[in-house]
């Protein structure tokens, strides 16, 4: 029997960030593993032309939560969207809502926050600092309330190389950039924004950052943890290997290297990825969730939830995989054939940029615009090349994260929650993970066709084709001008053909004298 289901059993949980990518995996094993639990509140906003009920209906749908249905089949009824924004005062729920929220809430698990990485320091101080200020608020009223369960991420002190499970202030206080946020201008944030992140390379490591020093300062007397994730990936295990449905992080990069559109990256292939796989991080937060509060720790635990020191892998390796799975399992319609390597300096980095990026852009862009088509390329590159400049802070830097309070939860499990709640990143095969994270990225993210492979290469082989042709087009062109204007380019082809003639003329006469 676990005891992490078993606590579960019965509780009414509050989760914000539930239609993000970890919300829904964290859904997903509640219901599995919990089936009799009594309530999971979703704080929803309605979003592109989808009431709420469309959202949840479309998540419950959707591939991720077909073992759930087996498990529970009235999950439709367990699930209670709350509509909310979290960018507003008291989160714009109604007084009916947020009554039944404070009088039954008895786990709360705060996933929302937002990820980009260049969102304005006002948006981003809003919605990863005052909004985590606002739901400790409303923590403090709900008399049931056993934890909350902050997630933040491994790289909020990203400008130390050593990381503990410890809280590292900020120079400004968080409270003093919520006040400033409301009355600076735009134009104000935007001059002080690079003097406030100081050291971190953007506003979301600042303001997850900022979010930790609001949780400790307003844990009051609430029972509080904080989970640092690293680069969450794909899933390991649970609920099948391989799911995947948005393109942040490597995600993206896998499936433009896949298409062939990233032919080059700046990367160092000897530096950590401390990726971190989906079920891992929702299995770490479930088991934190029942630690924190069977055994109400004195102080706020943080538990970072990485690879790296357990069981490192580098970026070399993982870019190695990530294309001999793309050589047995294509992406469909590639522009390019899937082939890149990193480079190490500004230099290089440039120059493969223009040559392998820009140019094959300008080049198609220049075909579609002949063909009567709207050019999109360039367009689609220059994101490319912006997100690839905004990543490269984090793939040519190693860290070191200690896991002692992560380690200790995980000696405190029963052998059987050890195996259901499992986050023992050691047991990872990192090559077996990365050829079904492609394959997820294919099937779920991309929702491509297996049956579609044999085309796919096909495909390939056309692509392989052009290029050569096209080499083959190149290099003559070039061959040709250069011989119109330089004398020694005309003595060297004239050596070469002068050598050939000479040669046919002497195996032709040699092939004669036998017969
Ligand atoms: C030794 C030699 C070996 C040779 C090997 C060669 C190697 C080859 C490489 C092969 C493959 C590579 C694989 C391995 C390398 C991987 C490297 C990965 C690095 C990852 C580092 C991540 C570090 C993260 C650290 C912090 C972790 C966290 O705590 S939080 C989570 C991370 N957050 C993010 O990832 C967000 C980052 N993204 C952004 O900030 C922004 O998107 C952007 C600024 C980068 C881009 O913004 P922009 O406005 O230009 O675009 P945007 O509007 O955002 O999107 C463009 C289109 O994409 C759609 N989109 C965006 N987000 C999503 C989503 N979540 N789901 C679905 N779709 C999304 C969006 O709608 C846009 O579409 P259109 O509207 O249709 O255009
Ligand atoms: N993904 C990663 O690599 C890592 C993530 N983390 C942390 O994990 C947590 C979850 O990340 P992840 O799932 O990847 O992120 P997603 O971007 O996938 O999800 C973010 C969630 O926050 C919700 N949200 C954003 N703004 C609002 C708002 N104004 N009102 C209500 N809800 C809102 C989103 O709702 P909507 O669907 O409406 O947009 C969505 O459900 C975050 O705290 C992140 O910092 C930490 C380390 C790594």
């Amino acid at each position: 029997m676990s005891m992490i289901a078993d606590f579960y059993g019965g509780k009414s949980i509050l989760i914000t960030g539930a239609t993000g990518f970890l919300g829904k995996v964290l859904m997903e094993k509640l219901f599995r593993t919990s089936p009799d639990l009594r309530v999971i509140y979703i704080l929803v906003r309605p979003k592109a032309g989808q009431t709420l009920q469309q959202r949840v209906f479309q998540i419950l749908n959707s591939k991720l939560f077909e073992k759930v249905k087996e498990v529970c089949p009235n999950v439709h009824e367990k699930i209670r969207a709350i509509s909310a924004d979290l960018n507003q005062n008291d989160f714009a729920i109604s007084m009916q809502d947020m009554q039944e929220l404070l009088s039954y809430t008895d786990i709360i698990f705060h996933c929302a926050a937002t990820v980009r990485f260049d969102d304005h320091l006002r948006h981003a101080v809003q919605l990863n600092v005052t909004a985590t200020q606002q739901l400790l608020l409303m923590a403090s009223q709900m008399p049931n309330l056993e934890a909350f369960i902050h997630i933040s991420t491994a790289f909020s002190n990203c400008n130390l190389k050593h990381i503990d499970e410890v809280i590292y202030p900020c120079p400004v206080e968080p409270k003093k950039i919520i006040d400033s946020m409301e009355w600076l201008d735009d134009a104000i944030i935007d001059e002080i924004t690079p003097k406030l992140i100081g050291d971190r390379p953007n506003t979301y490591t600042y303001t997850k950052a900022l979010g930790e020093m609001v949780v400790q300062q307003e844990s009051g007397k609430l029972n509080i943890a904080i989970i640092r994730p690293s680069i969450v990936g794909a899933t390991w295990q649970e609920p099948f290997p391989g799911w995947v449905d948005n393109i942040n992080g490597p995600t993206g990069l896998i499936v433009a290297a896949g298409k062939g559109f990233l032919r080059s990256i700046r990367a160092t292939p000897m530096a950590v990825a401390d990726l971190i796989p989906a079920d891992i991080v929702v299995n770490l937060t479930l088991a934190v969730g029942w630690y924190t509060a069977v055994h109400r720790p004195k102080s706020t635990l943080i538990y970072h939830c990485t690879s790296g020191n357990l069981n490192p892998c580098n970026w070399g390796k993982m870019g190695i995989q990530v294309l001999a799975t793309f050589e047995k399992i294509p992406l469909e319609r590639a522009f390019r054939r899937p082939k890149a390597d990193f480079t190490t300096n500004n230099v290089t980095t440039q120059y493969w940029n223009a040559v392998s990026h820009r140019a094959p852009a300008i080049i198609y862009d220049f075909y579609l615009r002949l063909t009567g088509r709207k050019p999109r390329m360039t367009k689609l590159m220059n994101r490319l090349l912006r997100t690839l400049s905004m990543l490269e802070y984090f793939i040519n830097r190693s860290w070191e994260w200690s896991t002692y309070n992560t380690e200790m939860l995980m000696s405190k499990l029963s052998p059987e929650d050890q195996r259901v709640f499992n986050f023992d990143v050691r047991q990872l095969n990192w090559l077996e993970y990365i050829e079904n994270y492609v394959l997820g990225v294919k099937k779920y993210l991309l929702k491509e066709d297996m049956a579609g492979i044999p085309e796919a290469k096909q495909h390939l082989k056309r692509l392989r084709n052009i290029h050569y042709l096209f080499n083959t087009a190149l290099f003559l062109i070039a061959w040709r001008l250069l011989i119109a204007r330089s004398q020694v380019a005309r003595n060297v082809w004239f050596f070469i053909v002068s050598f050939c003639y000479k040669f046919l003329s002497y195996f032709r006469a040699s092939s004669t004298l036998k017969v």
